[in-house]
């Protein structure tokens, strides 16, 4: 019932089966907001944390975890996963999306986590730091049945240590689905290795500075993206202005 009064509150409708044509569902706000606001720091590093990932626009957010909902929604998910920090906001818009919890693993263990954890080692690519993420066997087991959610997807390992965890744990993994992909980093290749079905709403193929290329009809074999039909996006002034200064 609180989610009925959740998904009312924010506008959001009950996600209950796949509807027809999701897995062509895109999100051209997304790709959109990108364009006017990312700024590609480096060749592998896109900046967005206007809208995304250090101030959020909820509504946003809202609309991605009712993309998820579209896309995972025919599966009986009982938990949505995901890890701190910027993971936790569209877990939070996905599991309102399709009335389940959401569990974050922690990268630190807290005094308040005295009992048994799964876990596992995660390297961090923005922050070059390894953290032993863990997460409470009290909110994982045998019998979850786990849609893991997250901002981004680069190398993989965020993703490869909480599909691990769930391994660990014991439970079903239903798939994942990432806000932002960089197709040309590894990530999605070691995820397909084990097994994985990765859904990403935006899916970037090749970035530089004052442009960024989106893979619109996605055909991704071994970590590597074939582009069918790719867009060149051209950076806003103010984002170009920002990578001369
Ligand atoms: O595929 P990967 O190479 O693992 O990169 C993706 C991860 O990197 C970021 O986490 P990060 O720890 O950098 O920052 P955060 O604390 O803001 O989530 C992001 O939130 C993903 O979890
Ligand atoms: O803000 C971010 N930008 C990135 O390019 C990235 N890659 C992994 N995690 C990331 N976070």
């Amino acid at each position: 019932m609180l989610y009925a009064k959740c998904r009312e509150i924010y506008g959001l409708f009950q996600v209950s089966e796949k509807e027809e044509g999701a897995e062509e569902a895109e999100m051209k706000v997304l790709e959109e907001r990108i364009r006017q606001e990312g700024q590609i720091l480096s060749d592998t590093v896109l900046k967005v944390d206007s809208f995304l990932n250090h101030q959020v626009d909820t509504g946003l957010a809202l609309e991605i975890g009712k993309e998820f909902g579209r896309i995972f929604g025919g599966r009986p998910i009982t938990k949505v996963l995901t890890i701190e920090a910027s993971g936790i906001q569209f877990a939070m818009a996905a599991s309102i999306a399709l009335s389940v919890p959401f569990v974050y693993a922690k990268k630190k263990k807290a005094v308040t986590l005295s009992e048994q954890v799964y876990s596992a080692p995660v390297h961090s690519f923005t922050r070059q730091e390894s953290y032993q993420v863990c997460i409470s066997q009290k909110y994982l087991g045998p019998g979850d049945k786990v849609l893991i959610v997250d901002d981004f997807l680069a190398t993989g390992a965020a993703l490869v240590g909480l599909v691990d965890i769930v391994r660990e744990a014991g439970a079903e993994l239903l798939g994942v689905g990432c806000v932002i992909e960089k197709c040309f980093q590894e990530g999605r290749g070691l995820l397909e290795e084990m097994g994985v079905e990765v859904h990403s709403l935006a899916r970037i193929s090749a970035m530089a500075p004052g442009e960024v290329h989106f893979i619109e009809n996605e055909e991704i074999t071994g970590g590597l993206s074939k582009t069918k039909d790719a867009r060149e996006m051209t950076a806003p002034a103010a984002v170009q202005e920002a990578q001369q200064a």
